[in-house]
């Protein structure tokens, strides 16, 4: 493996905001109404910027130069990766909200373990240097707390959970929504090949790469379903964000050989059949795309319905589930955490 090169594995951040002045709501856009000067301010201090956008009327969804960002009207997410300091949004974060009269009422961070951790900047040189940071930064009122590193058996593969949440959010009021977060490392190396830029001259240079690679290595085809805003990286890399509905799935890929990664991430409600019925086709969609050596998969769920389905979507791939590990989360619910790895390995 390479010493130093780019961090593939992201760091997630999940708030969510509450407000009890319907006037500021302004028909119900609420942290839609953030005007885009103010987001560019909070990622400036997070270290990056959007390359790309697409909406509905839903939500805003983003690719950034480092993975996504998606804004819901009491809601965001924002997933960064490379040495961006995700942390440092909290704070810009819940000033526009409050001046949108919105509240934070819980916030979720998650990330994998880090391939480059001595890469890292403050505030995230270690777990602990970003939880510190996080109990220093979420309000008092989010008192309801928990960090946890749920371990697995695969090296290098533990999942770092922080939560907080304020008296009325610890069941989470969206209880049917479930988030599957998948971790790829070790990508087959022809089908990393695909997320190059092809040659300049090269007889079939696309026009436009990022279409491209969409339709060729099957992305396109993981929910037909779904608007896709993608875009391919200079020389190397992709990202695609795929909206259906109120919906978001999204895709980031770091292809170099030595520390290759591709994420992958959907949500869905357990209360709907399509949502279920096909999620077991889609995580397996998804990961046929990089057919990794090992990965990992992190279900956040109030409910055990969804889980005990990515073994079945990815057990016909030749990968063997090798360890599972559950914890409870205020305001998150259940969080399980798999690993996987190839049963040629
Ligand atoms: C932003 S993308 C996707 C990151 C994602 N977290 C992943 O799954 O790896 C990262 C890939 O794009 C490449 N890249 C090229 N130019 C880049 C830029 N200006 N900013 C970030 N990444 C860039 C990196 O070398 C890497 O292969």
């Amino acid at each position: 493996m390479a010493t130093s090169g780019f961090e593939g594995f992201e760091k997630r951040l999940e708030l969510h905001f509450f407000g009890d002045d319907p006037a500021m709501m302004g028909n119900n856009l609420g942290l839609r109404l953030l005007d885009f000067e103010s987001l560019e301010q909070v990622l400036s201090a997070v270290q990056c910027t959007v390359v790309s956008a697409v909406a509905n009327q839903y939500f805003d969804a983003y690719v950034l130069s480092e993975s996504s960002l998606f804004v819901y009207p009491t809601k965001i997410i924002i997933k960064t990766c490379g040495t961006t300091q995700l942390l440092k949004s909290i704070r810009p974060l819940i000033h526009h909200a409050c001046n949108l009269g919105l509240s934070l009422c819980s916030c979720r961070y998650t990330r994998g373990t880090f391939i480059f951790p001595k890469a890292q900047p403050s505030p995230h040189t270690s777990f602990k240097e970003e939880v510190l940071h996080l109990e220093d930064t979420v309000p008092d009122n989010l008192c309801y707390r928990k960090a946890s590193v749920m371990p697995s058996k695969i090296a290098n593969h533990s999942w770092h959970v922080f939560t907080a949440c304020d008296e009325s959010h610890i069941i989470p009021d969206d209880r049917d929504v479930y988030t599957v977060e998948v971790c790829m490392t070790d990508l087959d190396r022809a089908s990393a090949r695909k997320f190059f830029l092809p040659p300049c001259g090269a007889t079939k240079a696309a026009t436009w790469p990022a279409k491209e690679m969409t339709k060729i290595t099957g992305i396109g085809e993981i929910n037909p379903r779904a608007m896709i805003c993608d875009f391919a990286f200079d020389p190397c890399g992709y990202s695609m964000n795929g909206i259906h509905n109120d919906r978001y799935s999204t895709i980031h890929v770091t292809p170099e050989d030595g520390f290759s990664y591709a994420s992958f991430e959907c949500v869905g409600s357990i209360f709907d059949d399509d949502d279920i019925e096909n999620l077991v086709g889609t995580l397996r969609r998804a990961v046929q795309v990089f057919r990794p050596a090992s990965l990992s998969v992190s279900t956040t769920c109030a409910s055990h319905e969804v889980w005990p389905r990515v073994a079945r979507a990815l057990d016909p791939l030749g990968l063997k589930c090798r360890s599972c590990a559950a914890d409870e989360f205020p305001s998150a619910g259940s969080i399980v955490f798999q690993t996987f790895t190839a049963r040629r390995k």
